[in-house]
């Protein structure tokens, strides 16, 4: 029998469907990896913005990881949303058990503006949790909140690149240049060396919900089998197309468009 990859989430909701744990399960369900997830935060969101957001006790969430380690195999993980000290403090004791490569989106702020990590917390995910990844996956204002300072040109993202896993240590970093103005690059940096990824700037404003499409992308590819670089490359392809497709849904900044819900291949199933 063929033997399917597992994949994790651990984030916060949205019941738009285009970010968070929703935006995660239909990435692994569309790269052919069984996806399961943690809800860390109920967030009530839609394209225009945050509504509420409800907190869950962190001994749920330990609840809800345990519940994955005691019956699941886990081949890739990734976290988004953690929005307080008291979550972070039980995943990194969970992770501490996993042996399984962990890509973190470090959510901070969502495009509508709204917060969604708790200022005082950021410190506690810089120093504690981004040293258990292999991967972090910053925007620009997360890479200036991680690294403290202005990111304006592309030299500035590959320092920072660099200062994300040589002093921050964490396992790698992908810097990602969607808020910048020109191309939308993209700089890996893995320890070693620099790779850059690159694509056409497509004008869309229905870009809700990129960065989490983007990282379980690259997770579900992680937990398949590819090497870092490889599996950012086919996710980058990933979410440029998803962003190419995306829908004009909500009033707001709609969401991407994976490729079960294009025209040409929907229409294939009437
Ligand atoms: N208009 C766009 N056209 C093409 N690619 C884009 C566009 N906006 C963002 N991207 C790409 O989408 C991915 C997510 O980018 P970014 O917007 O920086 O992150 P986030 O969604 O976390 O804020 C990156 O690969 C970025 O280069
Ligand atoms: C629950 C939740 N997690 C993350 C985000 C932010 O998602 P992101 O992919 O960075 O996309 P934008 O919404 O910023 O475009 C979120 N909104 N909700």
């Amino acid at each position: 029998m063929r033997q399917v990859s597992c994949t994790l989430t651990i984030a916060g909701t949205d019941p738009s469907g285009g970010a968070g744990i929703q935006a995660d399960l239909k990435t692994f369900q569309e790269l052919k990896s069984y996806g399961m997830s943690v809800v860390t935060s109920v967030v009530s969101q839609n394209t225009t913005g945050v509504k509420d957001v409800h907190h869950l006790p962190e001994n749920f969430i330990m609840s809800q990881l345990k519940a994955i380690s005691e019956d699941m195999p886990v081949q890739a993980l990734k976290t988004g949303m953690i929005a307080n000290k008291k979550m972070m403090k039980v995943i990194s004791e969970w992770l501490d058990e996993v042996d399984a490569p962990y890509v973190m989106d470090p959510v901070m702020v969502a495009q509508s503006g709204d917060p969604l990590i708790e200022k005082e917390d950021q410190r506690y995910l810089k120093k504690y949790l981004v040293p258990k990844t292999a991967l972090v996956t910053p925007n620009i204002p997360e890479t200036e909140v991680l690294v403290g300072g202005i990111i304006e040109t592309e030299a500035d993202m590959r320092e920072a690149a660099e200062v994300i896993v040589k002093d921050l240590g964490a396992g790698a970093a992908l810097v990602k240049g969607g808020h910048l103005n020109g191309r939308a690059v993209d700089f890996l940096y893995d320890g070693q060396r620099f790779h850059e990824f690159e694509s056409e700037r497509i004008d869309s404003s229905n870009t809700h919900g990129t960065g989490c499409t983007y990282s379980a992308a690259i997770t579900a590819y992680l937990s398949q089998g590819h090497a870092l670089p490889q599996a950012v490359k086919e996710a980058k392809h990933f979410v440029t197309e998803a962003i190419r497709h995306s829908f004009d849904l909500g009033k707001g900044s709609g969401p991407t468009n994976h490729f079960a819900l294009r025209e040409e291949v929907f229409n294939q199933w009437l």
